[in-house]
């Protein structure tokens, strides 16, 4: 289990401070696959380096925190805060970071990859059979073995992409985080992608955190999603509420731009653009953008109410 705790984060930056995420707030339970859905530049990927205390200059927490509940070796429970939550990685939480190909070394071949990322935090010493056991699981996953042979740049974009998640899932972490898994490829591409990541999910029965910007991805994979708009989770709830009953006008904004089978009339997207997260304004941030914006969404910050079973919006109007 993953508890945010009125987590803020920003980038101190010479020109200026950057408050990408501000006082976010959720719990990632064990055997879901929650989402996080937003606009580009509202803080996904940074959200996601936050839970995976994946934290270096310019980038700092400035309030709140981040906990993993795990089992020692001993089966006692123990909780893991940011700070120390890197000291676990690959073994209770791994990370799939956005762009397969820059994040693989071009000139190391995948086999020793694999090596170099988990054989530290493997038993076996006797690399033939930890070989043998990294083959066994790609052939689960239907991934050839030949892929461990290949350099990066003589996979294709899907398979870069399915070796990392294999990659990131061979020591069978309790949280999975995913970042943008299958933004820059095909349609067909990305379908194998998301069936594959349901599917490792399902059989480790672990959390999984997937950042899209892309609706139809959380709608086919998530149980649960989180919206996020200018460093802010506006709405969290069951995915399939949010997509049937979203509830602030952000996210109702967002669920009528899809397109829908049958439907050919003209979808628009979100006239105006965010506001700058060096400044954030003060009220709603959506304020300006808000065809339902009254005087105190631009002067008084929202706060989450319930608004449904385990579904809550921050929404003057609610
Ligand atoms: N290294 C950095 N230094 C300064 N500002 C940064 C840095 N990285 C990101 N930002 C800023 O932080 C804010 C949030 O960025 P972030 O990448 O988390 O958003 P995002 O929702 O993941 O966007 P995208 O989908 O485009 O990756 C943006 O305003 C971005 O410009």
């Amino acid at each position: 289990m993953l508890q945010l705790t009125n987590v803020s984060a920003q980038y101190k930056t010479l020109t200026g401070t950057v408050k990408a995420v501000e006082r976010v707030d959720f719990t990632v339970e064990k055997n879901e696959i929650f989402g996080i859905a937003g606009e580009s530049g509202c803080g996904k990927s940074t959200l996601l380096k936050v839970m995976y205390d994946l934290i270096s200059y310019p980038l700092e927490i400035s309030e709140g925190s981040v906990q993993i509940q795990t089992k020692d070796k001993h089966g006692s429970t123990v909780t893991l805060p940011n700070g120390k939550i890197h000291e676990s990685w690959w073994k209770v939480i791994s990370y799939v970071p956005q762009g397969a190909m820059h994040v693989m070394n071009p000139v190391i071949r995948i086999r020793n990859q694999f090596f170099d990322a988990i054989s530290k935090y493997h038993d076996k010493t006797d690399k033939k059979a930890l070989e043998q056991e990294i083959i066994r699981y790609l052939k689960e996953l239907e991934l050839p073995p030949e892929v461990l042979k290949a350099y990066p740049h003589q996979l294709s974009g899907g398979m870069r992409q399915r070796v990392l998640i294999a990659l990131a899932t061979f020591l069978n972490p309790e949280i999975v985080l995913a970042d943008e898994p299958t933004t820059a490829l095909d349609v067909v591409v990305q379908r194998g992608i998301l069936t594959m990541l349901s599917r490792v999910q399902k059989k480790m029965k672990n959390s999984m955190v997937i950042v899209s910007h892309d609706m139809g991805v959380h709608y086919q994979i998530t149980n649960r999603l989180g919206i996020m708009y200018a460093g802010q989770m506006i709405e969290i709830g069951p995915t399939e509420q949010i997509f049937n009953n979203p509830k602030h006008p952000y996210t109702k904004m967002l669920i009528n731009a899809l397109p829908r089978v049958g439907d050919n009339s003209q979808k628009e997207g979100i006239p105006g653009t965010p506001p700058s997260l060096r400044n954030p304004p003060a009220g709603c941030r959506f304020a300006a953008r808000c065809p339902l914006a009254e005087e105190r969404c631009r002067t008084h910050e929202p706060v989450p109410v319930s608004v449904g079973q385990r579904h809550v919006a921050s929404c003057h109007l609610l």
